[in-house]
């Protein structure tokens, strides 16, 4: 067994050493014991402020070793030498770190006066009067000097916040936190804090509503939301907190076309100052509001060198949705190479106030024009991508974007659309092929779910994504799926009762929140398209060419008999700007698509007239000898087969407007098939009492049997 091999117990043992303390403490201090605590003292007040008592010292200290040189008899040229390199040195090296002009001439003025100094001192000694005053004087200087350079004051004032931070930390529970780094923004001030001592993640600590925000804002006596903690993309032991001292949304945020605002001179009015303001849609951000936190533009760009890009906007009812189009189509229409088509079917407000800017629109009751418009929009992708097998579209006036906005795009999509079978075909086309074609889909629906969308699509092909005011914030992630793990704010409690606030979200998922531009003002934005007057640009003849109705889409058709109404019929030239609009072939204005100005136009319209009705006559049956009697009729149409599934549609549409019914030319639209074989099937249907009929003209509407109006008035 291996023995231990025993330490030798110490001559001295812990109780002696305490014993001796004691005995010390009791005898009192030696003289050695002073000295030391004096010094050590003296080291720790020094070192509490290295750079002006280190500085003031290291200058007490060079005096007398001055007196070495002389005493030793060394050369003071040769000493004197060591002073311009010293200088040098010490300047490259303070000015690369610190910028500093004042502060880097101070340091090497300092550095060439020491080889400078023990070289005077080597000459003429330092036991004299003159040498003494000339060394305090030069001393004194270069202290203050330092002492008082910029770097050093902001050094002073730095330590100073970082005192105010820790006692805001300490009050909001972040003790061990460390101040990196502060900016001024325009409303308050931006401080970078470490966070690695606390014990907490970045993650934990950032966000609204967890906490630290608001015992931040609380300390200061700010409003919850005035301050916001974020993580920092480049450092994940950082957070930014963001202190808003101004309220952010004091006053409004004004477009400049608006007569309140102080820059509207700048806003083009006459023709000259419109043909001079049009630019370029590539790279150009158009700037819909402003982050009010930074005073800068909140952008979105449509097209740049990486294509196009589609726009997926969240705006319930109210939320300024209507004026976020506005700020939108206000500068697309000032772009050389971009048309724009608007599709609003449930207000109709695109086509009404910007139709003449508009190169086309449907507004209410326009469902076969807005699913020609959206047929115009994929046979422009399909003809494009053919040309150009896919590569990214360069626009030029000849060869346009083509910005198809749509405003309440459910009633376009939506579950109750009656268009939505081939419309969301055409929609979800666009968004998956439009972008290097250069057709760009704009979208405006209530919520982000599939039941106002249609489809996923938005969210997965759209880059921008736009939220604007949500009456829930549960209706965040239908927009933003991970809105919150990216610190973006609830757009539901953002900005409490500041109307038109809006979240832009690009592709990279970089996100700004802010206000929109104030351009509600409809009667504004009426005047502006006037001026504006048609676009520049007219898509590719040979293209226009395969759009059935695009070379029609300005004439107004004649029972409207007005300008207005939102509908393609809505094109009215600019008043001082006609534009090209003279020269499209019986381009909107007033009237029936006809130029006042030109006199054979009637005739030239009547002629057209009758040569279409001939046409249409011309294969029209001969009416038979006899009328077939009524039974006769009721039979034929029994025998007439409906297809299930058209069957089915009717059936599920007229089951949804209840009440309300359907005309035949909604369910003509719904069908998709010929008037003539929908008649068919109609009558088929009602001949075995599926259906019913109430009036008898073009206006006659079709229900369920439980729903006839007879049935009700009874
Ligand atoms: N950016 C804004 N700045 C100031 N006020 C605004 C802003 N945006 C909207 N508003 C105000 O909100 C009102 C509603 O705006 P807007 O008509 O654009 O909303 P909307 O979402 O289109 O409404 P709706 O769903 O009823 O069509 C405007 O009349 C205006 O008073």
């Amino acid at each position: 067994m291996a023995r231990r091999t025993r330490q030798p117990r110490s001559a001295t043992s812990w109780r002696d050493v305490a014993h001796r303390n004691r005995t010390n403490s009791r005898r009192g201090p030696t003289a050695g014991t002073v000295a030391l605590t004096a010094v050590r003292g003296y080291g720790r007040w020094v070192a509490r402020s290295p750079d002006t008592r280190g500085l003031a010292n290291a200058l007490a200290v060079l005096y007398p070793l001055g007196e070495i040189g002389h005493q030793t008899g060394a050369d003071p040229l040769m000493l004197g030498a060591f002073a311009p390199p010293a200088a040098l040195a010490a300047w490259v090296g303070t000015h690369k770190k610190h910028a500093s002009h004042r502060y880097s001439a101070t340091v090497a003025a300092t550095a060439a006066a020491i080889p400078a100094w023990l070289a005077t001192a080597a000459q003429l000694g330092i036991v004299n009067l003159r040498t003494l005053l000339a060394y305090t004087i030069s001393a004194s200087v270069t202290w203050s000097a330092y002492t008082w350079s910029d770097v050093l004051k902001q050094r002073r004032a730095w330590a100073r916040e970082q005192l105010k931070w820790d006692e805001l930390a300490t009050a909001a529970g972040l003790e061990g936190s460390r101040l990196v780094g502060m900016d001024d923004t325009r409303l308050g001030v931006r401080f970078r804090v470490d966070v690695r001592a606390t014990n907490k993640r970045a993650s934990q600590l950032a966000g609204n509503g967890k906490g630290l925000a608001e015992d931040i804002a609380a300390q200061i006596g700010l409003p919850a939301e005035r301050v916001r903690i974020t993580t920092d993309d480049k450092h994940a032991g950082i957070i930014r907190v963001l202190v808003q001292m101004t309220d952010p949304w004091e006053g409004p945020v004004l477009h400049p076309a608006m007569p309140a605002h102080p820059d509207r001179a700048t806003v083009p009015a006459s023709r000259e100052q419109i043909a001079a303001a049009r630019r370029s849609i590539k790279g150009t951000p158009l700037v819909v509001g402003m982050d009010p936190d930074t005073g800068t533009d909140m952008t979105v760009t449509l097209f740049d060198h990486e294509g196009g890009h589609h726009a997926f906007i969240v705006a319930p009812t109210g939320s300024g949705k209507t004026t976020l189009y506005n700020n939108l189509i206000e500068q697309a229409t000032t772009c050389t190479d971009v048309l724009v088509w608007g599709i609003d079917l449930g207000k109709g407000t695109i086509g009404r106030f910007w139709g003449p800017a508009l190169d086309a629109s449907a507004g209410i009751g326009e469902e076969k024009k807005a699913l020609a418009i959206l047929r115009w929009a994929r046979t422009v992708v399909e003809e494009r991508s053919k040309d150009s097998g896919g590569k990214n579209h360069i626009p030029s006036p000849e060869e346009p974007v083509i910005l198809v906005f749509v405003d309440e795009l459910d009633t376009l999509t939506g579950m109750h659309s009656p268009i939505a079978y081939e419309a969301k075909e055409h929609v979800e086309q666009i968004w998956r092929r439009g972008r290097s074609a250069g057709v760009e889909l704009l979208t405006a629906s209530q919520r982000g779910v599939q039941q106002y969308t249609g489809s996923k699509d938005p969210n997965a092909n759209a880059d921008y994504r736009i939220v604007l005011r949500m009456k829930r914030a549960s209706e965040m992630g239908n927009a933003i799926e991970d809105w919150e793990g990216a610190g973006m704010p609830n757009m539901a409690t953002y900005a409490r009762g500041v109307k038109g606030v809006a979240l832009v979200v690009d592709g990279e998922n970089t996100w700004t929140a802010g206000r929109v531009r104030d351009l509600s003002d409809l009667n504004a934005v009426e005047d502006l398209a006037k001026r504006r007057g048609a676009p520049v640009a007219t898509l590719e003849p040979a293209i226009a060419a395969k759009l059935p109705g695009y070379a029609d889409r300005h004439r107004t058709p004649a029972h409207t008999g007005s300008r207005t109404g939102g509908g393609t019929g809505g094109h009215t030239p600019g008043h001082d700007d006609p534009g090209p609009t003279a020269a499209r072939p019986a381009s909107g204005g007033d009237g029936f698509g006809v130029d006042p100005g030109d006199h054979d136009a009637v005739d030239r319209l009547a002629g057209e007239l009758v040569a279409e009705v001939e046409a249409r006559l011309r294969d029209m049956p001969e009416p038979p000898e006899q009328g077939i009697p009524l039974a006769d009729l009721v039979k034929a149409n029994q025998s007439i087969k409906v297809p299930d599934d058209a069957a089915r549609t009717i059936l599920d549409l007229l089951t949804e407007r209840g009440p309300d019914g359907a005309r035949r030319d909604e369910l003509v639209t719904a069908l998709d098939k010929p008037e003539s074989t929908v008649k068919k099937w109609l009558a088929a249907m009602r001949s075995h009492d599926l259906i019913t009929r109430h009036g008898s003209t073009k206006a006659a509407r079709y229900y369920l049997p439980d729903h006839h109006p007879d049935n009700h008035t009874q």
